[in-house]
């Protein structure tokens, strides 16, 4: 069973505990508890495991209860809610006191250790793309230089990912290698040194041995052991040998796409009481997530995950860029520059599917799309905007009615129609009156109250709540409905308002967390 189908099991066992009138509430925390349980252990989860966590639930359930007879209807299903949340999290969470953090300007070393195969060299690289978005200078040693053709698989990811690399066709020491590729980096002021060793597995104490060789003289900040989360639990054995020699401070859970048990890998690894820091979910260097286990638990219910993308907007937001959007913004501006740069911290983020999945409701609506679609006209809209002059970028837009030869020029420039042209144009002109109208509110001129996902558009007349029951309705009944009119706010068949024609991020953030779009992702059927 895959993970997001445990999610689904969870919910409904919640939900239809929620709307159950007819038993007792003991009965229904019982009948609740077994749907989760059997659910978990289909998934894998560890059995020890599985009956603390239905112990902790059933007396945490009664008690609360209990002690308070005269809890209303609405906190019963809080008390339900949160507390299935709090559980699943202690399930997955070690807690780990003092998590690593790499330090701006200093040397941190990692070191990278796991089975043959278990996804290693791929993480490897991803980890380093993931610190050089967060403006680390990051670069990559091979020591591993046991399996022939290891070197240059690195090489190539490295190359592929712009990442300047380390290592040797010839030097069969790989406590040489790993150390002289060290003394080059440190030479050379990076920040961010990982080191790549041999798989191995855990009857082999000579590549154990050379593994502490490798350890002593390199020295690491931090040695993250990579796991195939399609062990399941044969995944608790496998780290408690490697800690054994290897005293590695946290986890990185490689294949947690496809079919992978992948509760079987967290739940046996958090037993370690060693932190699972990454997850990998591809094969594409991208494909990799932080691991933090509310974050998890919030995407696996299917109830988003705002702390995690307001956490990667700021790391990946230039700061100086935001800045001047906000003054535009102030002063009532959107210019295509503005456009062009809140596009580029988007598509920095990361795969559009990862980011979808953190905004309560939307991981399903992605789906639909489809990430490759989507992230390709994200990068047409980008050679558009990058084929225009400097004054055409930081004007409103308008400077092209005047000369609809330049709109050819562009399109041409970019490898694009007139028409796509055109429609940028038209998304970024939605946005520039959308920032007009903001600046009107602000100074009492009121404007249409905020529908969570659209726009504020000037001139529409104000939504009662009557329509917008009705319109919620509509776009209930008609998914079809739905992608048009996310196809038309956000101009690049988005699966998510603004993936295409990107509203002002920071209204988008404040959008998310309102509480009509929790309300509008339950009409929907999303989420708790
Ligand atoms: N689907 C999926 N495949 C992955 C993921 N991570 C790695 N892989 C694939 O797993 C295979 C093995 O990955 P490597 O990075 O070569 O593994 P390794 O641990 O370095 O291998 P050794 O050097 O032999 O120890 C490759 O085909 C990768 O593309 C992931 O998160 N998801």
């Amino acid at each position: 069973m895959v993970l997001a189908d445990l999610g689904k099991r969870i919910n409904t066992a919640v939900n239809s505990a929620l709307s159950n009138t007819q038993d007792d509430y003991a009965t229904t925390v019982d009948v609740m508890l077994k749907t989760i349980v059997t659910a978990l252990l289909e998934s894998d989860v560890n059995i020890k495991l599985v009956s603390k966590l239905r112990n902790n639930l059933r007396s945490k359930l009664l008690d609360s209860k209990s002690g308070n007879k005269s809890t209303t209807n609405a906190q019963t299903k809080k008390l339900i809610q949160k507390t299935v949340f709090d559980e699943l999290c202690d399930l997955v969470d070690c807690k780990s006191e003092h998590p690593f953090q790499p330090k701006k300007k200093k040397t941190n070393v990692i070191m990278f250790v796991g089975l043959q195969g278990s996804g290693k060299t791929t993480s490897c690289t991803k980890l380093a793309v993931y610190y050089s978005r967060r403006g680390f200078k990051v670069g990559l040693v091979c020591a591993d230089t046991f399996r022939a053709g290891a070197f240059d698989q690195l090489k190539q990811n490295a190359i592929k990912a712009h990442i300047p690399f380390y290592g040797s066709y010839v030097d069969t020491d790989p406590v040489k290698v790993a150390s002289e590729g060290i003394a080059k980096f440190k030479k050379e002021k990076f920040e961010v040194i990982i080191v790549d060793t041999s798989g191995r597995h855990h009857q082999e104490e000579a590549l154990f041995q050379e593994m502490v060789e490798i350890s002593a003289v390199v020295n690491p900040s931090q040695t993250i052991m990579v796991l195939d989360a399609s062990i399941g639990q044969a995944a608790e054995q496998q780290s408690k040998a490697f800690k054994e020699s290897a005293d590695f401070g946290a986890i990185l859970l490689t294949k947690m796409d496809g079919h992978a048990k992948g509760g079987g890998a967290i739940s046996a690894v958090a037993a370690t009481n060693t932190p699972i820091i990454f997850i990998g979910t591809g094969e594409h260097i991208h494909d990799l997530e932080k691991f933090s286990p509310k974050s998890f638990i919030s995407k696996l219910l299917g109830i988003g995950d705002i702390e995690s993308l307001l956490e990667q907007f700021q790391t990946v937001s230039n700061t100086e860029d935001t800045k001047a959007t906000m003054e535009n913004l102030q002063q009532g501006k959107f210019t295509l520059l503005d456009f062009k740069k809140q596009m580029q911290t988007i598509m920095k983020m990361g795969p559009l599917s990862n980011i979808a999945q953190m905004i309560p409701g939307m991981g399903n609506m992605m789906s639909q799309v489809g990430e490759e679609e989507t992230s390709q006209k994200m990068k047409k809209m980008v050679y558009v905007l990058d084929s225009m002059t400097k004054q055409e970028l930081e004007s409103d837009g308008r400077i092209f009615v005047d000369q609809p030869s330049r709109l050819v020029r562009v399109a041409k420039g970019s490898g694009t129609s007139v028409f796509e042209v055109e429609m940028i144009l038209m998304q970024q002109q939605m946005m520039a009156r959308m920032a007009q109208s903001t600046k009107a509110a602000q100074g009492g001129g009121g404007g249409m109250p905020r529908i969570p996902g659209m726009p504020n558009m000037p001139g529409m007349p104000k939504m009662t709540p009557q329509m917008m029951q009705q319109a919620q309705q509509r776009l209930k009944q008609n998914p079809s409905l739905m992608r048009n009119m996310q196809n038309m706010l956000g101009g690049a068949g988005g699966g998510f308002p603004g993936a295409g024609g990107m509203p002002d991020m920071n209204e988008m953030m404040k959008m998310m967390q309102d509480p009509q779009m929790e309300q509008m992702a339950k009409q929907f059927g999303m989420g708790m």
